[in-house]
């Protein structure tokens, strides 16, 4: 039985897993690591006052010694910093402490671990689910909910800390899968790593081609915003990810870039159907992800409302949202076939939130779609 929790890296996703730990377990007694060096992070120390004052966290140690007599210890910085936690930690943690990480790449942590006496104790984690959003203020209890959480155990991890790991990962309301690490490393480079290149090019390729008064940023409408919103997500997160992940990048890159020339052959008068095809393969695919429940990335909680098509309605809708303090992901109105006069477009960061916007929507007779 877990009574003890620390933490090194404090934003976002640690953050939401100590929320998530206190919403579980109000009894708990969570650690935080304040690294002594201010300049990794100037909020970080204002971040972890504040966690404490919500009694999200109970003791703030500049000293790893600290994390002696906790039972799990998350490493929830970026990749590279994590690797390093995971070496200082070694001589510290009591036997039966579990040390887990939540890092975007498994390959260099789990071949660290393997090198260390503290192998049995560590097994690699890395929930599927996120934000561009970076921080302890943007963290939630909720992120978890129907979330995939991968999980990549050593060969030296004992096989009651794995266990003991997937019902945490349960108590979160997140879903164990166990993966190998290079299994791992490959997928996410196809449908994260990669995905997130594609959108800091975009915005690069944008900014490159833009004119003096941003014509064309200002013109973006929801298309070029729903691709590239995750352009928004922290540079050194995906600096660190970019270094410990290049090979399956590199592979997954190369066959984009080989789809993208291919694409280029299209565009001739001869190829109409095969341009029809390109389009139909692609959402037909692209339909077959559930809507309803968790596809590989994280749940959408989205919901489409009839309003009239003009922006002193979106306005109109985000500020009734906002008056009753229900917190939005992302707002627009979309065009398609399915919806034929426009809707807005809302999808929120949790299940409570949409529920809670359903009904103020209906209180205030509005037409509400769900999928
Ligand atoms: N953001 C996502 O969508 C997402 C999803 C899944 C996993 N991850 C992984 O989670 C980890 C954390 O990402 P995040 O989104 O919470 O980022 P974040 O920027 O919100 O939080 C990172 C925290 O780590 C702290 N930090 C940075 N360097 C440190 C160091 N050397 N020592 C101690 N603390 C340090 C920062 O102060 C910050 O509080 C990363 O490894 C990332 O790959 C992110
Ligand atoms: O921003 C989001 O919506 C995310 O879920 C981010 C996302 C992803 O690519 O799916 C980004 C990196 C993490 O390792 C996991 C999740």
């Amino acid at each position: 039985m877990e009574d003890t929790y620390g933490f090194i890296g404090f934003g976002l996703i640690g953050g939401s897993i100590a929320k998530a730990i206190k919403k579980a377990k109000p009894d708990c007694s969570i650690i935080a690591y304040q690294p002594d060096h201010n300049t990794i992070d100037s909020h970080i120390e204002n971040s972890l006052l504040l966690a404490k004052k919500e009694c999200i966290i109970q003791i703030i140690t500049t000293s790893l010694e600290a994390f002696s007599c906790c039972d799990i210890i998350f490493l929830c910085a970026p990749v590279l910093s994590n690797i390093e936690y995971l070496e200082k930690l070694t001589t510290i943690v009591k036997p039966d402490c579990i040390i887990t990480d939540v890092g975007s790449v498994k390959g260099n942590i789990c071949n660290v671990a393997s090198s260390l006496s503290v192998c049995k104790n560590f097994i690699g984690g890395h929930p599927m689910t996120g934000s561009e959003k970076t921080g302890y203020e943007n963290a939630k209890e909720y992120l978890f909910e129907n979330a995939f959480y991968i999980l990549t155990p050593n060969i030296d991890t004992k096989p009651e800390f794995l266990t003991r790991l997937k019902q945490f990962v349960q108590s979160i309301n997140a879903i164990p899968v166990i993966l190998d690490a290079k299994e791992h490393d490959n997928i996410v480079a196809a449908i994260s790593h990669v995905p997130h290149i594609i959108a800091s090019s975009l915005v690069s390729m944008i900014k490159d081609n833009d004119d003096k008064n941003h014509t064309m940023l200002s013109l973006a409408a929801g298309g070029f915003k729903d691709i590239t919103r995750i352009a928004s997500s922290s540079p050194i997160m995906w600096q660190n990810i970019c270094l410990t992940n290049k090979e399956s990048i590199q592979t997954f890159l190369t066959l984009y870039k080989d789809t993208i020339d291919s694409f280029l052959q299209l565009l001739v008068p001869e190829k109409e159907k095969e341009l029809l095809h390109f389009f139909e393969n692609a959402k037909e695919y692209r339909d077959s992800i559930p809507a309803s429940v968790n596809g590989i990335l994280s749940k959408t909680y989205e919901l489409y409302l009839d309003i009239i098509d003009e922006s002193g309605a979106i306005a109109l809708v985000a500020s009734l949202l906002a008056s009753h303090k229900i917190s939005i992901k992302n707002i627009g109105i979309i065009h398609n076939r399915e919806f034929q006069d426009g809707v807005l477009r809302i999808e929120f960061y949790d299940i409570i939130a949409m529920e809670q916007a359903i009904v103020l929507f209906q209180q205030h007779n509005y037409t509400i779609y769900e999928r």
